[in-house]
């Protein structure tokens, strides 16, 4: 600051030691004059104190002082470290070449020889100054650029050691990127692929280069599982993350399942430049998962399920068939003498016998039906049947007949038998452990009963059933064994007492089961197929033993055939009908057929069709049961009918029941309105026949007039030609 403040104003400052007061002044003087700003100090001790107080930027120094010499002052001079560089010119004697070479030795820049030269003094300050000023800036220069080129150096390393530390977190990204198990895909902001791991090409089948640019897409499933990709989408656009399940496509185009974390990938700016989606295959981890829910839910040794999934089909079963008005049966099979198998072949052969089973029944029950295992030897089979139970008796034979076969085991020809036991979930209970326990006593019965049987839980439902096999396996082959036989009830006119027509009815008599009525056969027959060809069988019977009484001159009457609700429905009848008149050359106004209103109801404007081409023919229509079912009066306006049959139930009690005897008197105003007759059926009493004649009732058949008879006991009373009222 000093410094700055005498630079100012002077060519420099100088420090003159000299003890000669006279010299002293002199220098000063020149010097003062030649524009330097001078200080002084008279020894050595006051020009170091001086020198010290504030360095001046040249000192001119007299070698020869009393007290310290210029020499001393010198040295202490170079070795004090602020004064070191002040440069040093020593006053001396003219030709003291000794001094010259010591002063030198100790640092001075110069000597001025006494007596002094103004010009050469001033020449020497004025360089001296100069150099020194010069090598001051010059060393400030250099300070200052070490100083800088510290800074920087630094600077550098702090960069250097940054920059490593940034490479070595690069190699260690790179390495986890190279070396991670998962799948990482870096998308631009547009899901264009930009980076992909080898992970990546190990698990989807694509190579980097096959994808890189691809839109990201490409490796989803798509419609598979449009769901989750619209909710990753939308969150990683909302939230900036998403983490799921998805379905991935693999190049080979197979669909697999996917953990997938997706980020958003911003800027320091915050701008999005990326997605990173990390995901993981998680087939093995499904399957797995899978075969845990399997073998939880499923009989090891056979794959089937077990009770507890049982239960569950169980139950839906149960509610779809109540839905549908309809019953569940569950079955429970047992190998016969399973144990002899296990004690024979040994358990390896019995359980591979188990699975023998197992895919026999599997694939033998029908779409629906459920087939379990439980364990040992028991297999149980869920079924929606109907409630005839048809469909569960039909399974029960095809898979008794079907064990019956001999299996071949690892070469082992084994025979096994099996017995079932069933219960119906209308009867037996209606869970399904309860028709279980009720099945397998049930089976233990069918075992009693000899084994490679079945057995219902219900013993009248069990009775029921075996009535219906024996039926059914009689009546194929009733036809071809001309077991049928048709009986003639006949109709009496009131008004005149005489014979007019007969209602044929079907009677069959097995060597097996003996007579059986046919309201047991025909629903059955119509269950099994059969009503079609038995009915056919009737109409040609029916229309023969008319072409006979024709020819034989016994009265022209005609016969009501019953026609059974499949029949009707069958759109070949009407043609059949046509057919066989003419085929027997009996004219259609002798042949009267018979329906019942449920007959009919089942598809009305059909029946309206099918009734009118019969009456176009000139076959004339009864409705039997007429007031029995549900029938709507409209379409009785619609229907062609005839005659309306007075249901025996009304005609039972006609003269004692009041609301009978109303049903029997409306039946017939309302056939008389309609233009029909009225026929009452199942007249037994000479009363009925007294109430229904006076109420205006056209014709009558019953007990009381004559049973139905075959075709010779008929044929008698046709040649009787008498008045049926005269009894
Ligand atoms: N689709 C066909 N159905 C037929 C055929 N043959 C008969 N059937 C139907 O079977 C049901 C039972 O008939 P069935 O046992 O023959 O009984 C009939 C009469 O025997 C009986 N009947 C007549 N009079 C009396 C009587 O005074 N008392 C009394 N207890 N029973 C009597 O009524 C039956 C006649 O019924 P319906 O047909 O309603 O007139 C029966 O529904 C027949 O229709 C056939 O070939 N095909």
């Amino acid at each position: 600051m000093h410094r700055d403040l005498s630079e100012q104003h002077t060519k420099g400052e100088v420090l003159i030691v000299e003890d000669t007061p006279a010299s002293l002044k002199l220098l000063s003087d020149l010097l003062t004059e030649a524009g330097y700003y001078v200080r002084q100090a008279p020894n050595g001790e006051l020009a170091l104190w001086t020198a010290q107080s504030r360095p001046p930027e040249l000192i001119l120094l007299d070698i020869r002082m009393p007290g310290m010499d210029g020499f001393e002052v010198c040295r202490r001079l170079k070795a004090t470290p602020e004064l070191s560089q002040v440069p040093v010119i020593f006053l001396s004697a003219q030709h003291d070449t000794d001094d010259k070479v010591r002063g030198f030795e100790l640092g001075a820049v110069d000597f001025v020889a006494k007596p002094f030269q103004a010009e050469e003094i001033l020449a020497r300050t004025d360089a001296h100054v100069k150099l020194g000023r010069a090598q001051k800036a010059l060393a400030e220069e250099r300070a200052l650029l070490e100083e800088r080129v510290a800074e920087r150096t630094a600077e550098l390393a702090r960069e250097v050691e940054q920059r490593r530390a940034n490479e070595e977190f690069l190699r260690l990204a790179s390495q986890v990127f190279e070396a991670t198990q998962d799948a990482i895909v870096v998308t631009d902001v547009n899901g264009h692929i930009v980076a992909t791991n080898p992970a990546f090409t190990q698990i989807s089948g694509y190579s980097a280069d096959e994808v890189l640019g691809q839109n990201v897409g490409l490796l989803h499933a798509g419609e598979a599982d449009a769901g989750s990709f619209e909710a990753m989408v939308n969150s990683v656009a909302k939230t900036g993350h998403w983490s799921g399940e998805i379905l991935a496509r693999r190049k080979n185009g197979d669909i697999y399942p996917g953990l997938l974390s997706a980020s958003l990938v911003r800027d320091e700016q915050g701008q999005v430049i990326n997605h990173v989606a990390v995901f993981m295959d998680i087939t093995e981890r499904k399957a797995e998962q899978h075969l845990i829910d399997f073998l939880s839910n499923h009989d090891a040794l056979t794959g089937l399920p077990n009770r507890m999934l049982a239960r569950e089909r169980f139950a839906q079963t149960l509610a779809t068939a109540r839905r549908e008005g309809r019953c569940v049966a569950v079955m429970c099979l047992d190998l016969d003498r399973f144990k002899s198998i296990n004690d024979s072949y040994g358990h390896h052969i019995g359980d591979k016998a188990l699975q023998v089973v197992s895919t026999y029944l599997t694939e033998t029950v029908r779409e629906g039906d459920t087939v379990t295992r439980q364990g040992g030897d028991e297999f149980q089979i869920i079924i929606a049947d109907d409630t005839q139970l048809s469909a569960t008796l039909a399974l029960a034979q095809q898979i008794l007949s079907g064990l019956r076969k001999e299996l071949v085991i690892d070469g082992q020809q084994i025979t096994v038998t099996s017995s079932i036991g069933i219960a119906v979930s209308l009867t037996d209970g209606d869970s399904f452990d309860e028709l279980v326990r009720n099945a397998d006593t049930a089976l233990f019965r069918a075992k009693e009963i000899g084994r490679d049987n079945y057995a219902f839980f219900t013993e009248r439902m069990d009775a029921e059933i075996r009535d219906k096999l024996a039926i059914q396996s009689q009546l194929r082959g009733a036809i071809a064994r001309d077991e049928f036989e048709v009986h003639y009830q006949p109709q009496v006119c009131l008004k005149t007492g005489a014979m007019v027509g007969a209602e044929a009815l079907l009677r069959w008599d097995n060597p097996v089961l003996g007579k059986v009525p046919p309201n047991r056969f025909i629903p059955l027959a119509e269950e099994y197929g059969l009503v079609n060809l038995i009915g056919e069988w009737v109409l040609e019977s029916v229309c023969a033993q008319m072409k006979v009484w024709h020819d034989q001159g016994l009265g022209k009457i005609k016969v009501a055939v019953n026609l059974a609700a499949a029949q009707f429905a069958n759109d070949a009848t009407v043609p059949y009908v046509e057919s066989t008149l003419r085929k027997f050359g009996v004219a259609a106004e002798y042949l009267g057929l018979e329906i019942t209103e449920s007959t009919v109801m089942g598809d009305p404007n059909k029946a309206v069709a099918a009734l009118r081409r019969l009456k176009d023919i000139g076959v004339s229509i009864s409705l039997d049961d007429f007031g029995t079912g549900y029938s709507s009066l409209s379409y009785l306006k619609r229907f062609p009918i005839d005659v309306l049959k007075i249901d025996k139930s009304f005609v039972d009690d006609v003269t004692t029941n009041s609301a009978d005897a109303a049903i029997a008197l409306s039946v017939i105003s309302l056939a008389h309105n309609l233009n029909m007759r009225v026929i009452a059926e199942g007249v037994e009493t000479r009363e009925q026949v007294r109430f229904l004649t006076d109420r205006g009732c056209d014709e009558m058949q019953g007990y009381y007039f004559s049973r139905p008879l075959n075709a010779d006991g008929f044929t008698a009373l046709l040649r009787e030609r008498r008045n049926l009222l005269d009894m």
